[in-house]
C-alpha cells in the first residue's frame, strides 16, 4: 500500500488522482491532502477518503472544518502545503496544486526523501535547476505526471539516455488553433476555455490556447531530462493521441499513445515500476480514428512559445519572471480584466524589463515571483 500526500485535491488533476485511488483501494491511500477554497468539495473528499491531515488556503476555513471533523487535523496557507507535503505517514507526494505556490512544499518533501509525482509544472519552470539539484542531493525521485513528460519517460524506459537525439513534444494547438491572429483580438473567456481534447483546470486551458502550456512543457522537459533547448521540438498534433516522442541517434522514434485521459499518466507515476489495469479507461481504437495529423508550429502566431524558449535558453530568474507574469496575466484574463492577446504583451514586457540573476536561491525566486505579480497588477489598474 502506497501512502500519498495530495496537493490540490479539489482540482482537475487532484480529482482524477482520487479516481485512481478509488480504482485501486488495495494499492493506494491518501493520508494527507490540500485544497484551496472549495470547501463543499473538500467536505465530500474528507467523508469519502478519510485523510488524517487536511490543509486549506484560509485560516477561517480550517477553524470551521475542525469543528465539524473533530478526528482530523487541519492546517492552512503555504505552511499547510508544506505540512501536507511532509506528512510522516506518506511516502509519495502527488503535487497537483496550481502555480508556483507549489515550490516550497515540493522542496520540503524532497528534503524528507519522499517520491515526488509532479503535475505542478510551474514549480519546475520557476525553479527547475534548484528542484533537480535538491532531488539529486536527497535522492528523491521526481516522476512526471504531465501527459507529454510521462510519454517521454515511458519512451525512455530501458534505453540509454545518452543515445537520445531529440525530444518531440506534441501540442493540440488549443482552443484557437484554427483562428488567424487577427481573429484572436476579441475572443472571450468562454471560447478560450473550450479545449478541443482535454478537460482541465481553467489556467492550463488558457495556457494551452496561448501555447504557453507547451512553452512551460519545453522547459519542464529540459529540466526533467537534462536536454538542450536545441534538442526539444514541438509538433502540432490535433488529436492528442500521440502524447510525445523520443528520437534516438539511430533515427528510431519511440512514442507513447493513448486516448486523452490524465488518469493514465497519474496512475503510471503512482504505480511505477508496475503497470496496473485501468478498468474505467477508454481503449485506443486507431481504425476508428482513421487519421492522425501533424504540422509545424507558427512561432509568430503563438508568441508565448518563443518566449519560453528564450527564457529557457537564458536561464536564471527570467524563468520565474516569465512564469509569474503568465500566472498573473491569465488570472486577469479569466477575471475579464484584460484581452486574450494582452496576456502575451504583459509577459513580453515583464521579460524585457527583467534584471536577470543566474543560479538564484529560493528567497530570490520567491522575491522575483512576488515583484513580477505586483508589476503585472499595476499594469492592469
Ligand atoms: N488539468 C490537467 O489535465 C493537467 C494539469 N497539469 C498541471 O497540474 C496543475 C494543476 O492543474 P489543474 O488540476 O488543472 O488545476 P485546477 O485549477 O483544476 O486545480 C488547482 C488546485 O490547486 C488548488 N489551489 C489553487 N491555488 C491555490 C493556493 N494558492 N493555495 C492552495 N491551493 C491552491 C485548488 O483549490 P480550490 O479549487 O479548492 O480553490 C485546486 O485544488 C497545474 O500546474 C497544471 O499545469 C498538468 C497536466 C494536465
Ligand atoms: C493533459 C496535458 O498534459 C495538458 O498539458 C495537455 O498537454 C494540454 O494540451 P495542449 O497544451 O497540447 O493543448
Ligand atoms: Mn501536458
Amino acid at each position: 500500500m502506497k501512502s500519498i500526500s495530495l496537493l490540490g485535491a479539489t482540482g482537475s488533476i487532484g480529482q482524477q488522482t482520487l479516481d485512481i485511488v478509488k480504482e485501486h483501494p488495495e494499492e493506494f491511500q491518501v493520508s494527507a491532502l490540500s485544497v484551496g477554497k472549495n470547501i463543499e468539495k473538500t467536505k465530500e473528499i474528507i467523508r469519502e477518503f478519510k485523510p488524517k491531515l487536511v490543509s486549506v488556503q484560509l485560516e477561517e476555513d480550517a477553524l470551521a472544518l475542525s469543528k465539524e471533523f473533530t478526528n482530523i487535523d487541519f492546517t492552512f496557507g503555504n505552511k499547510g502545503l508544506v505540512d501536507v507535503a511532509t506528512y510522516t505517514d506518506s511516502t509519495y507526494l502527488l503535487n497537483a496544486v496550481l502555480g508556483s505556490v507549489g515550490l516550497e512544499s515540493t522542496l520540503a518533501a524532497i528534503r524528507q526523501k519522499k517520491t515526488i509525482a509532479i503535475a505542478n509544472k510551474e514549480t519546475l519552470v520557476t525553479a527547475g535547476q534548484l528542484v533537480m539539484a535538491e532531488a539529486e542531493k536527497y535522492g528523491a525521485p521526481i516522476l512526471p505526471v504531465d501527459s507529454e513528460h510521462s510519454a517521454l519517460w515511458q519512451s525512455m524506459v530501458g534505453e540509454n539516455r545518452k543515445s537520445i537525439s531529440k525530444l518531440i513534444l506534441t501540442a493540440s494547438g488549443g482552443s484557437f488553433r484554427d483562428q488567424t491572429r487577427d481573429e484572436l483580438k476579441d475572443v472571450t473567456v468562454v471560447e478560450a476555455l473550450n479545449h478541443p481534447n482535454w478537460s482541465m483546470g481553467a489556467k492550463i486551458t488558457i495556457d494551452s490556447a496561448t501555447l504557453m502550456n507547451k512553452g512551460l512543457e519545453v522547459i519542464e522537459a529540459a529540466v526533467l531530462y537534462d536536454m538542450s533547448y536545441d534538442d526539444i521540438d514541438v509538433l502540432i498534433h490535433r488529436e492528442s493521441i500521440i502524447h510525445s516522442m523520443v528520437e534516438y541517434q539511430d533515427t528510431s522514434v519511440m512514442a507513447q499513445l493513448g486516448t486523452p485521459d490524465m488518469r493514465t499518466p497519474i496512475q503510471y507515476a503512482l504505480s511505477y515500476p508496475e503497470r496496473l489495469p485501468r478498468s474505467t479507461a477508454q481503449r485506443l481504437d486507431l481504425a476508428k480514428i482513421g487519421q492522425l495529423h501533424f504540422e509545424n508550429v507558427d512561432f509568430n502566431r503563438f508568441r508565448c512559445l518563443g518566449f519560453a524558449y528564450e527564457a529557457g535558453r537564458t536561464g536564471g530568474t527570467i524563468l520565474t519572471a516569465m512564469n509569474a507574469a503568465n500566472e498573473a496575466a491569465v488570472a486577469a484574463f479569466l477575471d475579464g480584466k484584460i484581452k486574450f492577446l494582452e496576456i502575451e504583451d504583459m509577459i513580453e514586457r515583464m521579460m524585457q524589463q527583467h534584471n536577470n540573476i543566474q543560479n538564484p536561491d529560493v528567497e530570490t525566486i520567491l522575491h522575483v515571483d512576488k515583484e513580477t505579480r505586483k508589476s503585472v497588477q499595476s499594469m492592469i489598474k
